[in-house]
């Protein structure tokens, strides 16, 4: 277990010239076994708020409690039992170069006094587990960078962790390899039922393996909730600048294709459904031609994964009497089907 409830936190650093309210009035409710994203731009308080979790450093005020019990008010064994629960993995890895694969995993093993056999033989499962099995001798020059963050995810899972932190995991990696390490990330979800805290600034690490996201600006959390709701409904600029930034990244759905779509086809209007699954799509597209007089011309489709389900967004041009069409947008609201009028 290792639910994790964050109530009013603030946290302020005083410097000589300034007050940075680098974290301000947070709330949030991660549940065990979720995959919870922070996201936000640079200098919103990510990092402040996973130092916050792993109590690098402590809030000014409120409270983080993990499973009922104030984590800020541990001391002494208690504190470094709870340090012991969380694993912690990098943007830069933070490997020992001059340390193999197999040392690198040991070292966590040495500093918390397991017994030499136990630890060699709780470290080659690891690098098992990760997929690195035959690296072991490896030094960290030798790896790619997705092999260098397995070797990573292999250390944090050592003390066997209930929460599992990650700090920009996959910034400093390519597409393919971001892929390969989120699949091990959402694998080690499911295979050890760890709660997994992620910050990052890419909105398509939090489409695919995040259940539960939050929004952050400025120190504050201004939107959370679950992933898929929060992609079809952003209620805030910044999260829609987030989505649009994911959708213009992953398809070629760019502003120079929309430029040319407008140009193109400048009859009617030019608008992007958005559609939860795959499987209920045609029927309202059919509805909508059968139950208003106007034309729905089929531009551009693609199908997003996100975690827990798909969704696909449609770019079509709707021609017909302008009255019609604005009651055709209503239609597809109505049925659940997301509306952005170009
Ligand atoms: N130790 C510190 N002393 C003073 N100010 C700090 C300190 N740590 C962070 N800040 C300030 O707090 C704010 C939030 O910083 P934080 O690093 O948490 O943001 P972030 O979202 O993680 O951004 P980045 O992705 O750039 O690290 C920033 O204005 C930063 O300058």
């Amino acid at each position: 277990m290792s639910d994790i409830e964050l109530i009013d936190v603030c946290k302020t650093y005083k410097t000589k010239k300034q007050t940075v309210e680098a974290v301000k009035d947070v709330n949030l409710s991660i549940r065990s076994g979720d995959i919870f994203g922070v996201i936000g731009f640079s200098g919103a308080g990510k990092s402040t708020l996973i130092r916050l979790l792993n109590l690098l450093e402590s809030p000014t005020s409120g409270v983080i409690e993990v499973d009922g019990e104030d984590i800020t008010k541990l001391k002494g064994k208690k504190l470094r039992e709870y340090r012991q629960e969380v694993g912690m993995i990098f943007q830069h890895f933070n490997l020992l170069w001059s340390r193999t694969v197999l040392d690198n995993v040991l070292l966590p093993l040495e500093f918390s006094h397991v017994p030499k056999a136990e630890r060699e033989e709780k470290a080659r499962e690891l690098i098992k587990l990760v997929g690195l099995e035959g690296r072991e001798h490896a030094y960290p020059s030798q790896l790619s960078g997705g092999q260098k963050q397995r070797v990573g995810i292999a250390r944090a899972l050592t003390n066997d962790p209930q929460i599992l932190l990650c700090d920009e995991a996959t910034s400093a990696l390519d597409p393919q390899t971001t892929e390969e390490v989120l699949d091990l990330l959402l694998d080690i979800n499911k295979q050890l039922g760890l709660t997994i805290v992620l910050i990052t600034h890419e909105m398509n690490v939090i489409r695919k393996i995040c259940n539960k996201v939050a929004v952050m600006e400025t120190g504050r959390v201004i939107e959370t909730g679950d992933t898929l709701s929060v992609f079809r409904h952003p209620e805030h600029e910044v999260t829609a600048r987030f989505i649009k930034q994911d959708n213009q990244e992953d398809s070629e759905e760019n502003e120079e294709a929309i430029q040319y779509l407008l140009k193109n086809y400048p009859e009617g209007i030019l608008v992007r459904l958005i559609f939860e699954g795959d499987k209920a799509k045609e029927t309202v597209i059919s509805q909508v031609i059968h139950e208003y007089q106007i034309n729905v011309n089929i531009l551009q489709a693609s199908l997003r994964q996100a975690k827990q389900s798909s969704f696909g967004t449609m770019l079509v041009q709707l021609t017909g009497d302008e009255a019609t069409l604005s009651e055709s947008l209503i239609f597809f609201e109505q049925h659940g089907v997301g509306v952005e009028v170009i």
